[in-house]
């Protein structure tokens, strides 16, 4: 089914970058990794979809209201409070009920320091913080931003675990990304953005058979004549 249509959607900074007349779909229940290099325009789709900005030109047009769960790349949480703080404050915003909470610092191995303040975490226990907020709550679209940020080879496993989880409860799931591997595991359709444009854009198994390449990153080196 359905879920959003982009025709023409563009952000434009002052310095004429950002993303340029995108256009594209997604059904509802699929995975879609957005991909590219750094400044492709990612971000800036994120936060056309997250209705962080509105987009200055195109249209964005859902086929169903969607319940958006997000996970930031940069969250800043204050220092000072514990990670159960943290995720309860959140938690009351979702009407998520206390056994959640536990079941989802479980989930992301937090309970053990779920009473420590957020300043002694490293950067990658923030990561899993900010994951585990993000898993509140019952949207049915999940957008993360780079979520594998900080997070070891372990971490990396057990997110795109989670994930998929989240896909076979029949949510859709969109997530930016560097690591074209990952992209490739986790991803059913896939969004190649280059200074603000789509490169690429469909359903990953498809365009690789299409395109007659083995992976993802030999795809986008290709494209880019790199
Ligand atoms: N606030 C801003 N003001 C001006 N230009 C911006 C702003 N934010 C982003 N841009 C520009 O828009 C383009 C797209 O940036 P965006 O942050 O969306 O890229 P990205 O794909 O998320 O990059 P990265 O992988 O580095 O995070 C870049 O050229 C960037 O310089």
């Amino acid at each position: 089914m359905m879920l959003l249509e982009a025709n023409k959607l563009s952000y434009v900074y002052d310095n004429n970058r950002g993303l340029l007349e995108a256009s594209f779909s997604l059904q509802t229940g699929r995975v879609l990794a957005l991909v590219g290099g750094n400044g492709a325009g990612k971000s800036t789709l994120i936060r056309l979809l997250t209705g962080q900005e509105k987009q200055k030109s195109g249209e964005m047009i859902w086929h169903k209201p969607q319940t958006i769960r997000y996970m930031p790349d940069d969250v800043d949480f204050p220092s000072m409070l514990s990670a159960i703080e943290i995720l309860q404050l959140l938690a009351s915003f979702k009407n998520v009920d206390k056994e959640e909470q536990e079941n989802v610092l479980r989930r992301v191995a937090l309970w053990d320091v779920r009473k420590q303040r957020v300043k002694q975490f490293s950067k990658g226990m923030r990561q899993r913080l900010n994951l585990a907020q993000s898993l509140l709550g019952n949207g049915s679209l999940l957008i993360l931003d780079e979520p594998t940020n900080g997070l070891d080879p372990f971490w990396i496993a057990e997110l795109k675990k989670l994930m998929l989880e989240e896909k076979n409860k029949g949510c859709t799931v969109i997530f930016s990304t560097h690591l074209l591997a990952f992209a490739e595991e986790v991803a059913d359709d896939v969004l190649v953005l280059h200074e603000g444009e789509i490169l690429i854009s469909g359903a990953l198994k498809e365009i690789l058979l299409q395109e007659d390449s083995p992976s993802l990153e030999n795809l986008w080196l290709k494209k880019l004549n790199l």
